[in-house]
């Protein structure tokens, strides 16, 4: 497995390119925007999207035919956008080249996790899911990862993780999709509660409670799914759920700090030019939990506060009237 595509040139598909071809990988990498793509064919980095971090230079275009014959393709597009990119990236796909995903979320206009939408759009391409405790910023600097690599047989698992794996680039082969993909959604959503909890100083005792019970509500999700609850415990759950709760570096936590500070969603999303995907999943992850019978008063409470159906005030109000029962349900 040598040519590795990369679809998607934010911060992360940058970082998981940089890594790959730092593993011995040929990468290809295509952007949307054809300045993105420039400047990192000529050893300019990713101005747009990865400000700051030096790389060097990369193959990339915004031509999807460019990823014709990959050995694999890592999917980073934002979950939204996701459905339309690989129905035209489809006819460039060959039977059997494995699609790693590496985005979390929930499509909204489904309630579909990646996985649903890749098969729907890309039939012959084989799932896997890649998905932990991971800023880009971090991955392109070369620190030390680790994160799960999700996909159904273990040969392939093995194929993936020594064609993209470093000593400093960590995978962990599963073979539970749901799991890994329920975890890198639901932190999301709960990153925004933590960066809530700071931006209003309810302090350190109320965030690791939101730690804790989030975690809780997201094993429960994937476990309703077809998951396995091992797996949520491992780098896909609580790993990347600590993480992304412990740092303002975290795009979700930070949006929810600022509106804990007082700031309107309008607003904190007009000046960013990076996705935070828990903003655009919480609505579907309720929907998805209704539907499934599964109990997130958490990722409750963010909806009806993104959805101006409660003030923040009043939905942590509602979360703490909320009647005393055993930890364990
Ligand atoms: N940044 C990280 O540290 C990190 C780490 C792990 C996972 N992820 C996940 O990776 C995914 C991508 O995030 P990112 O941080 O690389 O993105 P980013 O915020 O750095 O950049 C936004 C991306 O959205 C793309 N985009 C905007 N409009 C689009 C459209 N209409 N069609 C297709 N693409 C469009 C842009 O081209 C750009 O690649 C997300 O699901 C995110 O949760 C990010
Ligand atoms: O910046 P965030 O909140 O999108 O989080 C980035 C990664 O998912 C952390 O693992």
């Amino acid at each position: 497995m040598q040519k590795i595509g990369i679809l998607g040139a934010g911060a992360w598909g940058t970082a998981l390119a940089f890594t790959a071809r730092e593993a011995g990988r040929d990468v290809q990498i295509w952007a949307l925007e054809q300045d993105v793509a420039d400047a990192l064919s000529q050893g300019r980095g990713n101005p747009a999207f990865l400000p700051g971090i030096d790389l060097p230079a990369m193959p990339a275009s915004s031509d999807l035919s460019d990823l014709a014959g990959s050995d694999a393709i890592l999917s980073v597009v934002p979950v939204q956008h996701a459905r339309r990119v690989f129905t035209d990236l489809s006819p460039h796909v060959a039977a059997g080249t494995p699609i790693v995903l590496c985005s979390k979320g929930i499509e909204q206009s489904s309630l579909s996790l990646m996985t649903d939408v890749l098969h729907e759009t890309i039939p012959q391409a084989v799932p896997a899911v890649l998905s932990g405790p991971s800023f880009a910023a971090d991955v392109a600097r070369g620190l030390p990862t680790a994160v799960t690599l999700a996909c159904a047989d273990q040969a392939l698992g093995d194929t993936l993780m020594q064609a993209i794996g470093r000593p400093t680039f960590r995978p962990y082969w599963s073979n539970d999709l749901i799991g890994a993909e329920v975890g890198g959604a639901v932190k999301n959503v709960l990153a925004i509660a933590c960066g809530v909890v700071e931006g209003m100083k309810l302090g350190k005792s109320a965030h690791a409670a939101i730690i804790a019970r989030g975690f809780a509500e997201m094993t429960r999700l994937a476990v309703a799914l077809g998951g396995q609850a091992q797996t949520l415990s491992g780098l896909c759950g609580l790993g990347d759920l600590v993480l992304t709760c412990s740092s303002v570096q975290s795009r979700n936590m930070s949006f929810g700090k600022a509106l804990g500070e007082g700031q309107s969603a309008e607003a904190i999303l007009a000046e960013r030019n990076s996705v935070t995907e828990g903003v655009a999943t919480a609505p579907a992850l309720i929907a998805l939990a209704e539907r499934e019978g599964v109990s997130m008063p958490i990722c409750e409470a963010v909806d009806d506060t993104l959805s101006n159906r409660m003030s923040l005030d009043e939905a942590i109000r509602d979360l703490l009237s909320r009647p005393f029962t055993q930890e364990t349900s």
